[in-house]
């Protein structure tokens, strides 16, 4: 099975390649750039989950499936939160979504988001890191490293799998 990955961020790349692992699927992986057709930082959960499913939908060609997976933050009762979504598109023409952790964002991350700003050069600020996006992610230095990106978005994917799984004939 030939499996497209829409991003080359290598902490999404490392998601697919370690839910397939955890699933036993065996697969050719394949990163490919792609545009999400939303903001660069999405900001409600509707415009994040589409990001992830438009990344699926424009990588398809060529591959049996593709998956997307998106960040972004949304506003709950005045707070913003972190939110994760995946999205995995089939040569056949099945389409699964499935999200991922949803954490509050500390009050300093909230004020140069609300600003405009994306939340991966933000959180780099924040923690005095640099990259962050591309392993441990946001969620990493929530959790004072008990939960990194990759982990967080490889449940995605399986959550992704599995109804494919569950809806196979
Ligand atoms: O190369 P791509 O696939 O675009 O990967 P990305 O890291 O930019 O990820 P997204 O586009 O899905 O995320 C949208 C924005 O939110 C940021 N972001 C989302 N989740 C994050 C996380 O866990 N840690 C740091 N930044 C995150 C990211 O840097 C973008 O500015
Ligand atoms: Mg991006």
């Amino acid at each position: 099975m030939h499996i497209c990955v829409a991003s080359t961020n290598p902490a999404k790349i490392d998601a697919v390649a370690l839910a397939l692992e955890q699933m036993a699927i065996p697969a050719q992986l394949e990163s490919l750039q792609s545009a999400s057709g939303v903001s660069a930082q999405p900001f409600s959960i509707e415009e994040t989950r589409t990001g992830a499913i438009n990344r699926a939908q424009h990588t398809l060609g060529g591959c049996d499936m593709a998956i997307g997976l998106e960040g972004g933050v949304y506003e709950l009762e005045g707070k913003l939160y972190l939110c994760n979504w995946g999205a995995l598109a089939t040569a056949d023409g099945k389409l699964f979504t499935a999200a991922g952790a949803q954490v509050p964002l500390p009050d300093a991350i909230e004020q140069p988001l609300r600003a405009g700003k994306e939340l991966g050069p933000v959180m780099d600020n924040y923690a005095q890191e640099i990259g962050i996006r591309q392993h441990k992610g946001a969620i990493g230095i929530l959790t004072a490293g008990k939960l990194n990106r990759v982990e967080m978005f490889a449940q995605v994917v399986i959550l992704l799998f599995g109804q494919w799984q569950a809806n196979s004939d």
